[in-house]
């Protein structure tokens, strides 16, 4: 029995994932789900220096002649400070002398005879000092469990002198597919054959998800060469498929799947296109197995495999997130199940792609979102404000949020 979307969402929101967990080096860390809270072990600033190349002064002495006593580069170990009437020429990132209450930029002064200088423009106390921890606070958390490295926590580590870091394992994923009437890409066809889009399409979409990917091959339409298949992975956390669940005589996936002792977690979602959708386990192995149609089967990974995929990732990302924009036309549809609407999304408008037959596979080299509408939909206003879920570009939310365009 088909469920509801919802339905399915929560129970993948709910799976018990097994995490393993390795470090590396944070060089190696790109893309990877932190497995370990990141603690700052010290201030940013390490302590109070100079945001411009000028001269440290004491605020009060800011309208007199100042004698330049000392200069400090970046990096320099100057205890040296300020006496009344002074200033130390200083450079950009330089520890300041410990009484200083204002760097004048070089551009602000006017060198004088005797090695002083005068202040020629305006000057607030306190000014172009970066003072110790305005930016991280020592036992700040930088990182979360479960939050992705990219390359702005590769800044965070590396400005702590964080050399190495605890990830979560990188999920195994296991795909293949069945339907002899699929030839790979790499194969001669005839006539009467087509190429397997759906297999290498699932095994790029997991690597750009993050995934370890193995292709096993093209099972047999018989129930023997899908199960020795399946057996033969069940050292994968997913195993992903398409195809051969409907009604037709050859479809053997399901019956496979059975007898090894299939324990389903949902069969069939209450969703246009993609209904025929299973996923399931068996041992401690995921399967999902996606509707044959390309169409079908790329939008329901999107929306089910994504986040099946971020359960296994451990990241804490877990929900779909969703833009607003308008819609750029009035738009038509038949109420009474829950749909997804391919299209494209410009950062104002979101336009329908004109074919979204699931059988095709062009179709979302020409897209880069969807929107879902709820089973109430009848019709969309032009200019109304839709909800836009993105596919190749990763938003997603930490929190769960209702994504349907409602009427
Ligand atoms: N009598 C009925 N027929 C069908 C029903 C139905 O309810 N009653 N549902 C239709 C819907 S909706 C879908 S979706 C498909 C689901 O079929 P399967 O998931 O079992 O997939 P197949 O029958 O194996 O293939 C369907 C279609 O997709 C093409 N295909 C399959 N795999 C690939 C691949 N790896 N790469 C490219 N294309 C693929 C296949 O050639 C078929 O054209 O069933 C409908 N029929
Ligand atoms: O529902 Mo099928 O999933 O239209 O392609």
């Amino acid at each position: 029995m088909a469920i509801s979307v919802q339905k399915a969402i929560d129970i993948i929101s709910n799976l018990n994932i097994n995490t393993n967990f390795e470090i590396i080096p944070i060089e190696n860390a790109l893309t990877r789900i932190c497995a370990q809270e990141v603690i700052a072990n010290s201030f940013l600033p390490k302590f109070n220096n100079s945001a411009m190349d000028g001269y440290a002064i004491i605020y009060g002495n800011k309208d007199n002649e100042l004698k330049i006593i000392d200069t400090i580069f970046a990096g320099d170990d100057n205890k040296k400070i300020l006496e009344e009437n002074t200033c130390i020429k200083i450079m950009t990132g330089a520890r300041v002398p410990e009484n200083t209450s204002a760097i004048i930029p070089i551009e602000d002064i006017q060198e004088l005879n005797d090695n002083k200088i005068k202040i020629t423009q305006n000057a607030k106390e306190f000014q172009h000092i970066r003072y110790i921890g305005e930016d991280i606070k020592k036992d700040d958390i930088l990182i979360n469990i479960g939050e992705e490295i990219n390359f702005s926590k590769i800044t965070l580590l590396s400005s702590q002198g964080i050399s190495h870091i605890k990830v979560f394992k990188k999920p195994k994923i296991v795909v293949f597919s069945s339907g002899e009437e699929l030839k790979l890409h790499y194969e001669k066809i005839e006539d009467h054959q087509i190429y397997n889009s759906n297999t290498p399409t699932f095994i790029a979409r997991a690597k750009e998800l993050g995934c370890d990917v193995r292709f096993i091959g093209q099972a047999k339409d018989s129930i023997e060469a899908i199960k020795e298949l399946v057996e033969n992975s069940l050292d994968a956390d997913l195993i992903i498929t398409s195809g051969g669940v409907s009604v037709g005589d050859a479809d053997f996936t399901r019956e496979a799947f059975n007898e090894l002792d299939f324990k389903i977690l949902f069969d069939g979602i209450q969703i246009k296109p993609g209904k025929p959708t299973i996923f399931g386990k068996i041992k401690n192995t995921y399967i999902l197995n996606l509707p044959g149609n390309p169409l079908a089967s790329a939008l329901i990974f999107e929306l089910f495999g994504k986040l099946i995929i971020q359960k296994l990732l451990a990241s804490n990302e877990i929900y779909q997130n969703y833009i607003l924009g308008k819609i750029d036309q009035t738009f038509k549809t038949k109420k009474g199940r829950v749909t997804v609407i391919p299209g494209m999304f410009d950062g104002e408008y979101f336009s329908i792609s004109p074919n979204r037959s699931p059988g095709m596979v062009s179709v979302l080299s020409l897209c880069n979102s969807m929107i879902i509408l709820d089973d109430e939909v009848e019709r969309i206003e032009k200019e109304r404000l839709v909800k836009i879920l993105p596919i190749n570009w990763k938003f997603l939310s930490t929190k769960e949020k209702d994504f349907y365009t409602h009427e």
